[in-house]
């Protein structure tokens, strides 16, 4: 079963509900959302659908304004769609009492968002705990999971320090924390570490993707940065004006986009990072084993694959996870796909450098 899923989600923000509620039919029928805002009506969020499974960073991408921060408020159940579902764990969150909601909310579903407001006069370990405060557990077991929680976010030893005294990125890094602490099963992590600086932000990535890998919590994140996107997502959804117009792996969005608009954001992404081995392989050449030249594995990014290509007289071979040759990868095919046929070996060459 899913951990979370949408079903044609509507959120329209309109002066009474009934004119809502006939935005969405208009919508329904083929209006667009330009048509409504002349009637005073915004549709935020326009049949939204998506499925998240247990395990998965599911990132939602798009620029200012086009309905992210709406979306996520529904999915926690802040705001109630004005039609369609959300589904946590196979439970409809508009059909819970307000008590229901609330235990949901303060034990399951935690919020990380871009200015971790924490508090000035608590120490670290006090602002990591305050989840567990507010759900009520004992200072004792606060403080033990707390400090796990601290520790597995790189701030073992900082427990006693103010939050003053922390960098940007570990402050951000006490706030990831707190929502750890909880133990909740469902991460939402709004524009999360969009206020760090550049190196700080991609530290933080590779964090959370570090901890996914043993927390394997299901994860929400919303971000308008398509790189950040396309390093955190399992499954990345593109937003434009309140509708999901694309949705896939970074993979599908960088080979197959949707539409000139997806097209538009993608032309800038680094793709020796994001494409892997698998997403540009050719069938196995006859005899790819037969020499002792080096290989690759399907999920090695094209940056290395290109390493491995400069010094490499043919094709390269790249190897299933039993060592087997699955396929194999021409120079010709590489440079295309990195997406400067001009340049050759040289490229290659740089990329790899
Ligand atoms: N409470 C509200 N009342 C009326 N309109 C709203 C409300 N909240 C959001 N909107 C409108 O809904 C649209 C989507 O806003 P939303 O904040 O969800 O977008 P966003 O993609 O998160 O943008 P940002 O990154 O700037 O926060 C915008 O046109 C916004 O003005």
């Amino acid at each position: 079963m899913s951990t979370l899923q949408a079903e044609h989600v509507y959120k329209v923000f309109g002066r009474r509900p009934a004119d809502s509620a006939a935005a969405v039919r208009a919508l329904e029928g083929g209006a667009g959302r330009e048509e409504l805002r002349a009637d005073g009506t915004t549709a935020a969020v326009i049949d939204a659908s998506f499925d998240v499974q247990p395990g998965q960073i599911f990132v939602v991408m798009g620029l200012s304004g086009s309905g992210k921060s709406t979306l996520l408020r529904m999915l926690n159940g802040l705001l109630e769609p004005t039609s369609g579902r959300i589904l946590f764990g196979g439970q409809d969150l508009t059909a819970l009492s307000a008590s229901e909601l609330r235990h949901v909310r303060s034990k399951k579903i935690s919020m990380v968002f871009q200015h971790f407001a924490l508090f000035p006069h608590r120490n670290v370990l006090e602002n990591a705990g305050y989840g567990l405060e507010v759900q009520g557990v004992p200072r004792p077991e606060r403080e033990r999971r707390a400090a796990e929680a601290l520790a597995l976010c790189g701030l073992e030893g900082w427990e006693k320090s103010w939050p003053d005294e922390l960098s940007g990125g570990m402050q951000q890094r006490v706030g990831l924390a707190r929502a750890l602490a909880t133990d909740a099963e469902l991460l939402l992590m709004d524009e999360s570490f969009s206020a760090l600086d550049p190196l700080i932000r991609r530290d933080m990535q590779d964090q959370l993707l570090e901890l996914q890998t043993r927390l394997k919590k299901t994860i929400v994140f919303i971000t308008h940065d398509l790189n950040e996107a396309m390093r955190l997502g399992d499954g990345i959804a593109v937003m434009r004006d309140g509708r999901i117009v694309q949705q896939g792996t970074a993979e599908d969005i960088l080979t197959r986009p949707a539409d000139d608009y997806v097209a538009s954001f993608v032309q800038d992404v680094d793709r020796s990072r994001v494409l892997t081995a698998d997403a540009v392989m050719d069938d196995p050449e006859p005899d790819a084993d037969a020499c002792d030249c080096p290989t690759v594995t399907a999920g090695t990014p094209l940056a290395d694959l290109c390493a491995v290509s400069a010094r490499v007289p043919h094709a390269v071979a790249v190897t299933g996870t039993d060592g087997a040759v699955i396929g194999s990868v021409p120079q010709e095919r590489l440079i295309a796909f990195i997406g400067d046929e001009q340049r050759p070996p040289m490229y290659c060459a740089e990329v790899a450098a």
